[in-house]
This record gives structure tokens, C-alpha cells and sequence, in this order.
């Protein structure tokens, strides 16, 4: 079983910059009185008493910055509901409510009619009044109110409206679905997009447009867990508009991580070295596997008899030598001096922000990446998850069935709101890794799963420097707070080929009715996204399920609140057990924390993993020739 110890005291496991509760409410109620009195100011000088009335209430009323932007924001919206709703009233007064594609309505009438109905639908989601703005859009695709009735509600299906689709509607149609996590709608009218535009010249739409389709459905694929095809979309969206920066990326990124390996072994070993050692081939032995409790969704994704309930490993030994994890931190830190100016940046994912940067962004760690993949932690995944739920493998003859969706550096930093944690959250992937690129120079960290340790209350797994985590993506994770120094680790996100588990995890929800899962879904977000919700949504509003929890209410995008971090510290704080005891000789590094002292590597290990108790070693694979249904689990 899991090696246990007890968790700090609550004091010791809170980060020194969280100001305590009353502490953080004075500065909440000051804080406000600065800006309304801006404000107030600025609308004496624009003579709009009413305004600044309002914004004399607020300060008088003690709201905090992010109150008074909320009651702003509302207002807006809901003065551009009367607009819309009375302009729409006027537009369909005019040409009557039906509008078919060979009608007589002129095409700038029905340009301004969409601009209405996009700002109306707009406004309403933003009031989160999401089913009226679905019906107005609907209204708009001519698809009538009369109809509308308890099948939709229900999830059935639109029926599609004769003639061609109006592209921009139909897209804000599905991108509401999507945020409402209904994939299969989302994707119906987007495959009927897909087909519409296959079927036109290309140079007739405007390739905003064309690309936002293509974008969109790769996401809504993403989701779906259908990596693949999603990767397909975005290829052929890449092949139609070659202009497109969203799309160029993930083509470029299949070309980066699809690339035949020939030169890497020599190229990794010249950029980013080794000190000599040879990393074995690893071994089933080589992992401590640590069960899930029964009834975690995620076991749906593997063959039960082979993989138990294993669903998290933890290399027994390094997969990455010192001097590896040395040079990588090395080339990283040069990179963010070349091209960030120093800084890291926190844009690359939506809904939870890691503090990252993209491993194909640094030229000289491809290679080593690539090769890392091919001979170590490919036949790593092999050895966890030997058989799928399908009862195919992740090995295709010698070709691993394995690929990139995302390879990323992260950054902890015990000193920096925002990046001292990472909510919970699932990835978007079949199978992630966590591989420790230093451990001396901080305290805390590791990942905590909600679904080990004996109790509700989840357990953190935690990894010395060159050992890898590997997990099953779809399960409840976090990265556990650092308290003191900085914790840099590699990230992978990583799918199976031609294996889109969705179905099965759902089924599987179904059987053991568990309810759909609150919290954050990790997605990618490519630079400049935020403007655009068409890809993953950056919704930081909350709202709290039936079980108390904050949810996110929204697929994919969710919120980002680093304090359900801190609230997941205290409730861990009551009765948590860490799996295994950390290393205790950390030393102590502060926000000054230099390259020198993350790259440890002049550090003996103090915790040799060979050492550990090795009654967890896991049952040799039983390989049934046919595997018994899900159903049997
Ligand atoms: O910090 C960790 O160990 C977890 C990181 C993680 O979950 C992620 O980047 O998605
Ligand atoms: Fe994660």
C-alpha cells in the first residue's frame, strides 16, 4: 500500500503571501474606493451625473474593484438587450419573420439583422441567459420558435434549415453549445458547415470565417476525445487557409512531433547531453503503481484485467539523468532570456494557466524531446497501460500509437500568486506525464489525485528530479501548492491514435451514476485567444453545483480561481496523506531563487526511489486473448 505520513499543519502548508482573511478584506474595501472615485470623477467631467451618482453609490456601498465591474458589465449587457430586442422588433416588422436564402431581403439588410442577433445573443450569454440566446440564433437559421419545444430542451437534434447555412451564426450557435457541453449538437451544425464550405469556392468566404470553422470543430473533436480527427480538421483547415496563425501552429506542431526520429539520438545527445549513463529500457518493475478507488470514471479507458486499478505510476527510477534535467533547465531559462526578456508567460492554456512555455517553441529540446519519447517514455506508457478498454494496445506492431497533444514546461514558484499551484482539473489527454526536472530547491508540490489515498480527500503523489508521474489524463488532478522555491517540471499531454475514450467514460459515468464532474478541463489556448472565445473560453465566472463546489457550469472553458486551490489545500490539511514522504534535507529558497539553485544538480539525491518498500510492484500483465466488456468492471 501507500507510504503515508501526515500532511503539515494548515499553517505551514499555506503560501507566506496569502494575506489572512480580514487582512485580504480591508484591502479589498480600500482597493475599491480608488477606482469608483476615478470613475466618479470621469463622469463629473463628462457630465453624466447619473453616472457618476452610481459610481458614488458604489463607493459609499464599500464594493469591491471586481463587484463594481460586474454590475457595469451587467448593465451594459442588459441596455444592449433592449436595444437589440427593440431593433430586431423594427428589422422583422420590416421583411416579416422568415428570411430563406432566396428571399427578396437585401444582403446589407441581412448583414445588419446578424450584426443585431450576434451582439443580442451576445449580451444574453454574457447574463448567462444561454437558452435565450440559443433561441434567438436558431430564430435567425429560421429554425422557428414554434418548434422549439421539450425535444430540444431535452438534447435532441436541430433540424438543419433548407439552403446554405449563414456561417457566423451558425458558428456563435455552436460555440454555445460547446460552452454548454453539448459536443454532439456543436458538432452536427459544424459538420454541416464543414460540408458547405467543401462545397464552395474558396475564395467566396471570407477566411476569418473558414478558419474559425475549422478551429472550432478540431476543439469540439478535442473534447470529444478525438484527438485524431481533430488533428485532421486542423490540417486541412491549415491546407484552406494557409494564412491562419491558430491552425499553422497545430500543423506545425504534428510536423514537429510526427517527424521521423533518424538523426535525433546523436542531435539530443550533442544539445542536451547526458553524463554518461544509460538509461535502461524501462520495465513493468520500473513503476510503483498506485490504485484509484473503485468507480473513477477514468478506469474506463483501460483493459481492467490487465491494468488493475493502476491508473498512476511513479518510475522507481530516474528516466532523466541530472545532468539531462540540468542542460534542459538550462536551455529553457536561455530561451526565456533571448526571446522573453527574462519573463514566463501564462497564456498558452485557458481555464487553468500553467506558467509555461512550449517545448516546440525551444528549437535545441526538440530533438531531445522526440528522442525521450522513442526510447523512454513510449515504452514507459506501454508497460503501465498495456490494453485499452477496446482490447487493442498502445503499440501498433513497433509503432507506438502514442502522440503529442501538448509538451510543456512549467514553472511553480512558491512566491508568485497565481503559479505557486494549479487548480484541479482533468487534461485534455488519454495519458499525461509529470517528469521532475529539479527537487532540491523547493517544498510542497508534487500532483494530488482525487481518486487515491484511502479517503475522499485524495492523495498527492510526489517525484524526485529525472522521475516521471504518468497518468490516466481524464483523472481529478492538481498541482499541489510549493511552498518555498521554485518546482519546474516537463509536461506531456498525450493521445492514442484512432482511441476517442468519450463514449466509454460517459458509459461508464452512467453506470456508476456519478454525476457529471464540476471543475476545470484543461485546454490549450494559442496566444491572442482570449479575444476570441471560438477556442477555449477564459470564463472566470463562478457558480457553485449542488454539492457546493464551485463548477464551472462550462465546457471546455471553466473558471480559473487559484483560491480553490487554497480551499483544496485546507480540506486536504484535515486528513491528508502524501504518498510518499518527501525528502526532508530541502533547502530553503526564497523569490531571489537563481538558476543555479533550481538546477540542483551538484545535489546528491537524497531519496534513492530503489530503496522504497517494494510491496507495490505491480502483478505481472495477465493478457486475456479476449477482453470481457466494460460492462463487466
Ligand atoms: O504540477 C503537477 O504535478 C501537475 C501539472 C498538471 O496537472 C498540468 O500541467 O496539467
Ligand atoms: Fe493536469
Amino acid at each position: 500500500m501507500m507510504q503515508s505520513t501526515t500532511a503539515p499543519s494548515h499553517s505551514q502548508h499555506t503560501p507566506q503571501h496569502h494575506i489572512p482573511c480580514d487582512e485580504q478584506q480591508a484591502a479589498s474595501c480600500s482597493n475599491s474606493v480608488k477606482p469608483a472615485l476615478v470613475l466618479a470623477t470621469d463622469c463629473l467631467d463628462g457630465d453624466d451625473l447619473l453616472e457618476a451618482h452610481e459610481a458614488l453609490a458604489y463607493v459609499r456601498a464599500g464594493l469591491s474593484p471586481a463587484a463594481i465591474e460586474s454590475l457595469r458589465q451587467r448593465k451594459k449587457y442588459n441596455e444592449e438587450i433592449a436595444v437589440c430586442k427593440m431593433l430586431l422588433q423594427v428589422w422583422h416588422a420590416q421583411h416579416g419573420m422568415e428570411l430563406h436564402h432566396n428571399s427578396s431581403v437585401l444582403t446589407e439588410d441581412v448583414n445588419e439583422r446578424r450584426r443585431i442577433v450576434l451582439c443580442y445573443a451576445g449580451a444574453l450569454e454574457g447574463l448567462r441567459r444561454r437558452q435565450e440566446a440559443v433561441d434567438a440564433l436558431r430564430l435567425c437559421l429560421n429554425i422557428g420558435k414554434e418548434e422549439f419545444n421539450e425535444e430540444a430542451e431535452e438534447g435532441g437534434d436541430d433540424e438543419l434549415p433548407d439552403g446554405p447555412l449563414d456561417i457566423q451564426v451558425t458558428l456563435a450557435l455552436a460555440k454555445l453549445y460547446f460552452k454548454d457541453n453539448q459536443k454532439e449538437k456543436a458538432m452536427r451544425w459544424l459538420q454541416s458547415l464543414l460540408t458547405q464550405l467543401r462545397g464552395t469556392a474558396a475564395n467566396s468566404i471570407p477566411a476569418e470565417e473558414v478558419s474559425d470553422v475549422f478551429h472550432l470543430a478540431g476543439w469540439v473533436k478535442i473534447h470529444n476525445d478525438d484527438h485524431t480527427v481533430a488533428y485532421e480538421l486542423w490540417t486541412e483547415g491549415y491546407g484552406a487557409v494557409p494564412g491562419c496563425a491558430s491552425l499553422e501552429r497545430q500543423f506545425q506542431k504534428r510536423a514537429c512531433w510526427d517527424r521521423p526520429l533518424t538523426e535525433d539520438a546523436a542531435l539530443a545527445q550533442k544539445i542536451v547531453g547526458g553524463d554518461g549513463t544509460v538509461v535502461e529500457v524501462i520495465r513493468r518493475d520500473d513503476l510503483k503503481g498506485f490504485p484509484v478507488r473503485d468507480g473513477t470514471p477514468a478506469l474506463a479507458l483501460f483493459h481492467p484485467a490487465t491494468q488493475q486499478r493502476n491508473l498512476v505510476f511513479r518510475s522507481r527510477r530516474p528516466i532523466l539523468t541530472a545532468i539531462e534535467c540540468a542542460n534542459v533547465l538550462q536551455k529553457v531559462e536561455e530561451f526565456h532570456q533571448e526571446h522573453r526578456e527574462g519573463a514566463w508567460g501564462t497564456v498558452r492554456h485557458s481555464s487553468v494557466k500553467t506558467t509555461d512555455v512550449a517545448v516546440e517553441d525551444i528549437p535545441a529540446l526538440r530533438p531531445w524531446l522526440r528522442e525521450l519519447l522513442r526510447q523512454r517514455l513510449y515504452p514507459l506508457i506501454h508497460c503501465a497501460y498495456p490494453q485499452l478498454a477496446d482490447g487493442s494496445s498502445t503499440l501498433d506492431g513497433n509503432h507506438s500509437r502514442v502522440q503529442v497533444h501538448d509538451a510543456f514546461i512549467v514553472r511553480y514558484d512558491a512566491d508568485t500568486d497565481g503559479s505557486f499551484s494549479l487548480p484541479e482539473h482533468s487534461d485534455t489527454s488519454a495519458v499525461s506525464f509529470t517528469v521532475a526536472l529539479n527537487s532540491h530547491y523547493f517544498e510542497g508540490g508534487g500532483t494530488w489525485f482525487e481518486a487515491l489515498g484511502e479517503d475522499q480527500n485524495g492523495s498527492v503523489v510526489d517525484a524526485e528530479r529525472g522521475h516521471a508521474v504518468v497518468f490516466a489524463g481524464p483523472l481529478r488532478h492538481a498541482g499541489y501548492p510549493v511552498e518555498k522555491g521554485v518546482r519546474v517540471i516537463l509536461v506531456l499531454f498525450l493521445y492514442i491514435e484512432n482511441f476517442s475514450y468519450g463514449e466509454l467514460l460517459e458509459n461508464y459515468t452512467k453506470k456508476y451514476d456519478i454525476g457529471v464532474s464540476c471543475g476545470v478541463d484543461r485546454c490549450q489556448q494559442e496566444e491572442g485567444e482570449e479575444k476570441q472565445d471560438s477556442k477555449c473560453s477564459n470564463d472566470k465566472r463562478s457558480n457553485q453545483d449542488s454539492t457546493g463546489r464551485k463548477a464551472s457550469g462550462d465546457m471546455p472553458g471553466g473558471f480559473v480561481v487559484y483560491n480553490q486551490t487554497v480551499e483544496l489545500v485546507e480540506m486536504l490539511n484535515l486528513t491528508l496523506t502524501i504518498s510518499n514522504s518527501a525528502p526532508s534535507d530541502y533547502s530553503h529558497c526564497g523569490s531571489s531563487c537563481s538558476l543555479s539553485q533550481i538546477i540542483d544538480i551538484e545535489e546528491p539525491n537524497p531519496c534513492n526511489l530503489f530503496d522504497l518498500p517494494n510491496q507495490d510492484y505491480l502483478e505481472e500483465a495477465v493478457t486475456p486473448s479476449t477482453p470481457p466488456p466494460i460492462a463487466a468492471m
